[in-house]
């Protein structure tokens, strides 16, 4: 059982979530997903195939931590998996966002099968929860595209495991995967990956 209040300024953050990343092009023709913590047993979750930038408290739903639906008919996002991992791993997480930009999808593609994408230099780096310095650097997972997503899941889950630090995933050819401590957070991470994204295509365009 969940807190019905807790759920609703859950469920709430995700709808506005979407606006915002839909507004932004990050989220188009019904592509991404999002999640909120409830509570250490329960996230809420979007519905999956829902338009992300009209999304309404009837397109949000209840999972449990293995993805199994809570007083809900609904199916969730194809992608629950992908978020409740993160949860599991991350008990500090609160909200976790998925989005399909066009910068993401394009330079997750040019990255070559085992590279990570490597952020180094950019002052914007510490936009990310706990990095104090441009001098870091952030290596970024770029896992191949799959159906299976309980494997995917599981890969992701045992990446992070061992790489705690890191603040976020591409899925080639597909989009980001970040989360955050609050959906406020989160949002920021999402930005920062944008900017940092557009920086690294303008740098190969420039100095192919
Ligand atoms: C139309 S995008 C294909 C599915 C996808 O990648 C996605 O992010 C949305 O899936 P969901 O089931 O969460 O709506
Ligand atoms: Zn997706």
């Amino acid at each position: 059982m969940f807190d019905v209040t807790r759920y609703a300024i859950a469920a709430q953050s995700i709808v506005d979530a979407g606006r915002f990343l839909y507004d932004r092009g990050w989220s188009p023709a019904t592509s991404s997903n999002y999640s909120a913590r409830i509570d250490s047993d329960h996230v809420a979750i979007t519905v999956s195939g829902r338009h992300k930038g009209q999304l309404a408290a009837g397109d949000v739903m209840v999972v449990d931590l293995n993805g199994n639906p809570v007083q809900s008919n609904c199916k969730s996002s194809a992608e629950t998996l992908l978020h409740t991992v993160l949860y599991q791993v991350f008990p500090d997480a609160g909200a976790v966002l998925h989005t399909h930009s066009v910068k993401a999808t394009v330079l997750s593609r040019l990255i070559p099968p085992g590279k990570s994408l490597e952020l180094e230099g950019y002052e914007l780096q510490k936009a990310f929860a706990g990095v104090n310095s441009h001098e870091g650097r952030l290596s970024i997972p770029v896992f191949d595209n799959t159906q299976d997503i309980p494997a995917l899941a599981e890969q992701t889950a045992e990446w992070f495991r061992a790489h705690p630090e890191q603040p976020g995933y591409l899925i080639r050819g597909h989009g980001l995967y970040t989360w955050g401590a609050t959906m406020a957070d989160c949002l920021r991470h999402v930005e920062a990956f944008e900017f940092l994204f557009e920086c690294e295509l303008e740098t190969m365009r420039v100095r192919p």
